[in-house]
């Protein structure tokens, strides 16, 4: 396809092949000299065109490497876009008095086609010339037409070698200048504390900064920098969740990466990071090829957030749940037993006579007894069940998975007969005893409420029968 002509697009499309000066290409010259011998001619060359010049990129019998545009006889076929045919330049005016006529290399005859581009602009020409006049057959023209079309391939081709070499001479620049930012920013969140990571997901190459491992108290020679290294180093318990959370950041179920974990120090402690990174880097599927992030040491928060975690669970002075882990218990026991269709037991304890032990021998005795009592006690629980302080002397317990009834009363006749024996405390022995409600889930009550609402009207019940002594809840307490 040609197009009309425009010499300034033209021009545009000939700089874009980068040939003009260029040095000589053995493809170019060996079709010129294949010209040469296939019309028996002394000249031949494949010529552009620039803006005031007809340069050759290859030529043989010509000694110059260009000459100026308006006496060449190649701007014809480039300003018509078709072949230009002189069979005799003696015979034609417009060439007859032509330096390259009257001058050396004297030509009587010339044959030119244009170099037509895919985008429809003329290049320059593939072109023979021929001292003495000549008659050029439709075979030769043919012919030519042949080798005109090989050279505009071939500078197709070059064109395009070219483009892939700045193409990945780009690449490369951006990755260096990349590489250099991403040296400065690993040193610059390195040295505020925060240790730097970078993995390689193909090859699985970790690069543990220098604030990583000094966090932990390795030096460089003591990890292998592989993601098996950091895995290795991870706290068991945390292994499933990491993994889990890598594999949802990596396939795009989690927007962030972002996740806390326990890892191995050198000196074997183990200490609580937060690890957040993203991904930098994908290959040409798209998938995701490497991920940089940082590690934070969140010891000392972890530490403060399970301290007020416990402070607010557990209480201070048994040790034992408080009232609102005890509650959370019991919503998880009642939705477990639901699902697996099973009974278990609440039981509510309150101590008979405590005040007097707290008014004949002081606070402090009465704390001593609590703890006491708190101790003897535990000794009964399986690890899954409950047994927790309330207020004051009230205990409140959760046995789970309790096959009968008589399993929840034999259990608590076991907890009487355990509390009415004597403690012996630091400077005194003090005896007292228990009162203490059951309620069976579901028998008493399906809903949390119901079953803390009866076992403690069972509790009352027991005082009232004279205390040291349970009581089954029954409707109407
Ligand atoms: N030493 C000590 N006493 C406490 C604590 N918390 C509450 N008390 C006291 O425990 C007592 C509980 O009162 P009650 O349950 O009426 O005493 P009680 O003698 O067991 O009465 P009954 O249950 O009717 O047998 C109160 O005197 C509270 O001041 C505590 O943490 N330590």
């Amino acid at each position: 396809m040609t197009k009309n002509h425009n010499e300034r697009a033209r021009l545009a499309a000939v700089l874009s092949y980068q040939i003009l000066d260029s040095v000589t290409e053995s493809d170019f010259d060996q079709l010129v000299a294949l010209a040469c011998q296939l019309f028996a001619v002394p000249i031949a060359a494949v010529s552009i065109m620039d803006r005031h010049r007809q340069w050759f990129k290859s030529a043989q019998g010509l000694e110059m490497s260009q000459i100026a545009r308006d006496v060449s006889f190649c701007q014809y076929a480039i300003r018509s876009q078709s072949p230009l045919i002189v069979e005799d330049t003696q015979r034609d005016a417009r060439f007859m008095l032509s330096a390259l006529v009257v001058h050396p290399p004297y030509v009587r005859a010339y044959a030119g086609i244009p170099l037509i581009n895919t985008d429809g602009y003329a290049i320059g020409t593939f072109c023979v010339m021929d001292h003495q006049p000549r008659i050029f057959s439709e075979v030769e023209l043919g012919l030519l037409n042949i080798l005109a079309n090989q050279t505009t391939k071939l500078l197709e081709l070059r064109k395009e070698i070219i483009q892939r070499i700045e193409f990945s001479d780009q690449l490369r620049r951006i990755y260096d200048s990349q590489s250099k930012a991403q040296e400065l920013w690993k040193q610059a969140i390195d040295a505020v504390g925060d240790g730097v990571w970078d993995c390689d997901l193909v090859s699985g190459h970790y690069f543990f900064g220098y604030s990583w491992l000094k966090m932990l108290g390795y030096d460089q020679d003591d990890l292998v920098p592989h993601f098996v290294t950091l895995y290795d180093l991870l706290h068991a318990e945390d292994k499933p969740r990491f993994e889990a959370h890598i594999h949802a950041y990596l396939s795009g179920q989690a927007d962030e990466y972002k996740i806390e974990y326990r890892i191995r120090c050198k000196n074997s402690d183990y200490k609580w990071v937060l690890s957040r990174g993203m991904i930098v880097e994908h290959d040409e599927n798209r998938q995701p090829k490497r991920v940089v992030g940082t590690h934070t040491d969140i010891s000392q928060a972890k530490m403060l957030e399970q301290s007020i975690w416990q402070q607010a669970h557990f209480d201070n002075l048994t040790g034992l749940p408080n009232r609102r882990l005890f509650l959370d218990r019991l919503a998880h026991e009642r939705s477990v037993s639901q699902r697996e269709d099973k009974q278990f037991a609440v039981i509510f304890i309150d101590l008979d006579g405590f005040k007097a032990v707290n008014d004949a021998h002081g606070h402090l005795v009465g704390d001593q007894l609590l703890v006491a009592f708190s101790q003897r006690i535990q000794t009964f629980f399986r690890q899954s069940d409950t047994f927790a302080r309330f207020a004051g002397d009230e205990f409140a317990m959760i046995l789970g998975n309790m096959q009968s009834q008589a399993d929840m009363t034999t259990f608590a006749e076991k907890i009487v007969q355990a509390t009415k024996q004597p403690f012996q405390l630091d400077e005194v022995t003090v005896q007292i005893s228990a009162s203490i409600g059951l309620a069976c889930y579901p028998q008493h009550g399906t809903e949390v409420d119901d079953l803390l609402r009866n076992s403690d009207a069972a509790m009352y019940a027991a005082k009232a029968q004279g205390k040291n002594c349970w009581v089954l809840y029954v409707p109407g307490m």
